[in-house]
């Protein structure tokens, strides 16, 4: 594509990030940007970030690397000033192909350029070290005639003597191929041909190329995010290198530090770029246009685009929301991002989708054949046998299956296959005049593997199950969702599409899973939070005045800290939008009891309520019976979960009769009263406006209810739900579900509470309780907007399983350290350090409790992400803190002489200190 320059006060540099699919380009890309590694999917199209270092604007376009997507990376080859291209170094056979690619793009960007080649996945045990991706792609210094190299017995020798022999001389960093500050010059006789008589025309065709530019290979981790910044040191050397070297030589370069004609990328890149070279791209470009002029109007299509993404993602328009509405769920997991700039705008809300609702309700009441198990309809589908089922529900579902049996590679190839495999043997839909769409089946196989990614996130049970799948991800049961991104034009009319895959032209297909805006949110804040991590640090060393001190400074109190006070205790507490509310507390003893205050937002407060919520959030149990835990169907399952219900709303509620069309389970009886007990607590809810049920349940029910939930659990029970109630009701039954899980912590509370003989007033109790059920107020209030929960529609019903389900997964006993992947989705952590007695304390977990009296204080919160979080925790509770902040912060904070002490004593943890 032709650059647009962008009249900014700052120079702007583009940048192609290129490789082969699934190299990880997208994850490199998003941990330069954010510092952290987010989750994607297949970029189909592209993504644009623009990220600001030293003044300069960097624009970086990541474009996707799946063969299909591949032609179109000379569409943007054009005015970039620098090319990154990755290469998965675990992917051996895919390295000649990753050089194919490269000499392709390469013929078509200026001379000059730097390539920096990042051999990532270093991290996986069978990656070739970078000097050995260097030699295998002919970016290394040719290898000596064969007569002079030592013969090696075996291929596995070759290839460690030959990794020896490169690596070992490199002079500066590990596995670079030539010197990373090094003119192209330097590169060139690095990389150019040798005289070796043994070199293949293609070799030399290649190095004769690569000659042309600065390279460095720099092995890469972005998982770990470890090597990219160096590699991009390198590149910004290079850089700077060239813009010396053309203003040396009396070219423009001056516009690059925005004197004059300042801010022009054009100027800028005209004054990087070599003379000539557009000219011959023209050329080049009219040539083939006059060869192939279809193909051309089809570039030009793309083109077209590509410009209009751009245009969006350059203005910011992108804008972050999901195009599917709230439908997909988890706050922090599914919303899309600037990637490719949204150039039609999300549409907010998104429509409701009755079709969609219908289709899915449909499917999910049909009755299971039994012999109609994944593996015999995928045998079937292979075998092509006639009598296959072959509708939408059959696309999504085989589309699945192999994403989750095959991977996002693999997978993709044999969706490709199947469906070309079946429609060659004319048996699809009765056979005649269907022909494969490429465009369509790639549309699909992506929607399909997003909604995977962004749902098996916070509900791991959508890799099991196929139905479980549909009903986390509604919005798939349309089969009319193309239209969101394509026009009926270019998806159904353009013959094109159906041999090659087009771009839509209304907006770009999600390719992150990660919510990248909430996440650069998440950031501003997480600066304030080291501060907290200061005050936990400062408690393990034993400074209760530092650490009154730190706390105060984190929460905009002043330090109030007093040695000898006695101490005091600082918590964290993640919340669900991110929010980690952070309180310090001071503690005075006296005749044996103890009483705590705590100050917060310049108030001073009981913190009974708190200290009843700690031990809820400490000895809390959902525990499901254990006949429903090993309901192997999930019709049984949900009638033991009804039975479980607390009873007090039984006497107050006739009219819902969830459990009365249970059919066939055996377990009518339970389930009625359980359905009454579910529409009964609506009623409670609605009628209280503050959701306060729990303890008052005048069912008794067992303190032993419901532990095992998982986060799977109520997934089954709302597809048994729908199954047998449809929607609307099951919708209740949602609910109820999470007013149960109020009232039972409630309960638990008490439980602990009594047992450790700390509380047992009614009030704390009722304070704990209230602030359970607070949880589930949200969910009751979604639907309370609908005005009737019968209105509720596919989009609502599906955020109210997602979020109940993580809420009841966060409250497992023993919550797990969240996976990298799921940061921010999940888990919520609890930090508490005591230092009462001036031997410190540590407590942890997951977060439920303590969150009675803090809704007031929202403002005071600080956040922390869940990493930092959980890492403090473990860290403390290890002993074992590295703390890796400025000198002059943790001076600040802990006093000189205590420095050493904490990078000695606490080796293992990084906590970044601000002075707030
Ligand atoms: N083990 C490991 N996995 C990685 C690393 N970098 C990326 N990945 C994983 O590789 C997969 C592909 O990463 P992406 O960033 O989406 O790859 P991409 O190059 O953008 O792929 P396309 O968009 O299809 O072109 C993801 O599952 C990443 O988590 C790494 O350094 N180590
Ligand atoms: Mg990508």
């Amino acid at each position: 594509m032709r650059w647009r320059p962008c009249w900014s006060s700052k120079p702007e540099f583009p940048i192609l990030f290129l490789g082969l699919d699934a190299a990880g380009k997208s994850t490199v890309l998003y941990g330069l940007k954010l510092g952290e590694v987010v989750t994607t999917v297949p970029t189909i199209g592209f993504n644009l970030e623009t990220i600001e270092r030293n003044g300069l604007k960097i624009n970086c376009w990541d474009v996707g690397g799946c063969d299909k997507i591949r032609p179109l990376w000379r569409h943007f080859t054009e005015g970039c000033v620098a090319v990154v291209f990755v290469v998965d170094s675990n992917d051996r056979e895919r390295l000649a192909a990753a050089r194919q690619e490269l000499q392709d793009v390469l013929r078509d960007v200026a001379s000059g350029v730097p390539v920096l080649v990042l051999a990532n996945k270093q991290d996986l045990p069978n990656a070739l070290p970078a000097a050995e991706v260097a030699r295998l792609m002919w970016l290394a210094p040719p290898q000596p005639p064969l007569q002079q190299q030592q013969r090696h017995p075996t291929p596995e020798h070759a290839v460690l003597t030959a990794h020896v022999s490169i690596a070992s001389p490199a002079p500066s960093g590990e596995g670079s191929c030539n010197d990373g500050g090094g003119s192209g010059a330097d590169a060139a006789a690095a990389a150019g041909p040798a005289p070796s008589p043994r070199m293949s025309e293609e070799e030399r065709c290649f190095r004769d190329l690569m000659s042309r530019h600065a390279v460095h290979v720099q092995p890469t981790c972005a998982l770990r995010l470890f090597g990219v910044l160096e590699g991009f040191d390198w590149l910004a050397s290079a850089l700077d290198h060239a813009r010396q070297q053309d203003s040396g030589s009396g070219g423009a370069a001056a516009n690059v530090n925005g004197s004059s004609n300042a801010g022009s990328s054009l100027g800028l890149l005209r004054a990087v770029m070599p003379a000539g070279w557009r000219s011959r791209r023209q050329a080049r470009q009219r040539q083939q246009a006059r060869q192939l002029p279809e193909q051309h109007q089809q570039q030009q299509q793309q083109r077209s685009v590509i410009h209009r993404w751009a245009a969006g993602a350059m203005r910011g328009a992108a804008g972050g929301s999901h195009p599917y509405g709230a439908s997909t769920g988890a706050a922090t997991a599914t919303k899309s991002t600037s990637s490719g700039g949204a150039g039609a705008g999300g549409g907010g809300g998104g429509p409701v989708l009755p079709s969609a609702e219908e289709r899915l309700s449909g499917w999910l009441a049909e009755p299971v054949a039994a012999g109609d198990s994944d593996d015999a309809f995928l045998a079937a589908l292979e075998a092509c046998e006639p009598g296959v089922r072959w509708d939408h529900f059959a696309h999504l579902r085989l589309a699945w299956l192999y994403l989750v049996r095959y991977g996002r590679s693999q997978g993709a190839a044999r969706i490709f296959q199947a469906v070309q495999r079946y429609i060659q043997h004319g048996v699809a839909g009765g056979g005649g005049g269907r022909t494969f769409h490429t465009t369509m089946t790639f549309f699909w196989m992506h929607m399909v593997h997003y909604a995977l990614a962004s749902s098996q996130l916070h509900t791991p049970m959508v890799r099991t199950s196929f139905r479980a799948f549909l009903i986390a991800n509604p919005y798939l049961a349309d089969s009319g969702l193309f239209l969101r991104h394509y026009s009926r034009a270019r998806m159904l009319h353009d013959p094109a599409a159906r041999t090659a895959l087009l771009l839509p032209d209304l907006q770009p297909l999600p390719s992150l899973v990660t919510d990248v805006e909430a996440r650069k949110r998440e950031q501003a804040r997480e600066k304030r939070v080291a501060v907290v991590a200061g005050a936990a640090a400062a408690a393990v060393v034993g400074t209760p005045r530092l650490l009154a001190r730190a706390a105060g400074v984190a929460s905009g109190w002043g330090a109030r800290g007093d040695r000898s006070s006695g101490g005091g205790s600082v918590s964290l507490r993640r919340e669900e939008d991110g929010v980690l509310s952070a309180a310090y507390r001071r503690s005075s003893t006296s005749s044996g009891s103890t009483s705590n205050s705590t100050r917060s937002g310049g108030r001073l407060r009981s913190d009974g309520g708190q200290r009843a919520a700690a031990g809820a959030a400490r000895g809390f149990h959902h525990r499901l019976p254990a006949a429903a835990a090993a309901a192997a169907r999930d019709e049984d399952l949900l009638a033991a979960v009804l039975q479980h219900l607390p009873g007090r709303a039984a006497a107050t509620a006739t009219s819902g009769g969830l459990g009365q069309a249970l059919p066939s389970s055996g377990l009518r009886q339970q389930a009625q009263g359980g359905s009454q007990v579910a529409v009964g607590l609506r009623h409670n809810f609605e009628g209280r406006g503050d959701g306060g049920v729990g303890h008052t349940s005048s069912g008794s029910p067992s303190p032993s209810l419901l532990t095992g939930w998982g986060s799977d659990t109520l997934p089954r029970v709302a597809y048994a739900a729908i199954r047998h109630h449809g929607y609307a009701r099951a919708s209740e039954l949602l609910q109820a579900a999470a007013a149960a899980a109020a009232t039972t912590r409630g309960q638990a509370s008490t439980e602990e509470s009594s047992a450790r003989g700390t509380l047992e007033s009614p009030p704390a109790l009722a304070e704990a309780a209230a602030a359970a059920s607070a949880e589930t107020r949200p969910h009751v209030k979604r639907a309370g907007d609908l005005g009737s929960l019968l209105g509720m529609d596919v989009s609502q019903l599906q955020e109210v399983v997602r979020d109940v389900a993580r809420g009841i997964a966060a409250r497992l006993p023993t919550a797990p350290e969240p996976a990298p992947s799921a940061a921010g989705k999940s888990a919520r952590a609890r930090i508490s350090v005591d230092v009462g007695d001036g031997k410190p304390r540590v407590g942890g977990g997951s977060k439920q409790g303590d969150c009675s009296d803090d809704e007031e204080e929202e403002g005071e919160w600080l956040s922390v992400g869940d990493h930092e979080a959980w890492g403090v925790v473990t860290a403390l509770n290890d002993k074992a803190l590295r703390v890796d902040g400025e000198d002059a912060e943790l001076e600040k904070m802990l006093g000189s002489d205590r420095v050493p002490l904490m990078r000695a004593a606490l080796p293992q943890y990084r906590l970044l200190f601000t002075s707030g």
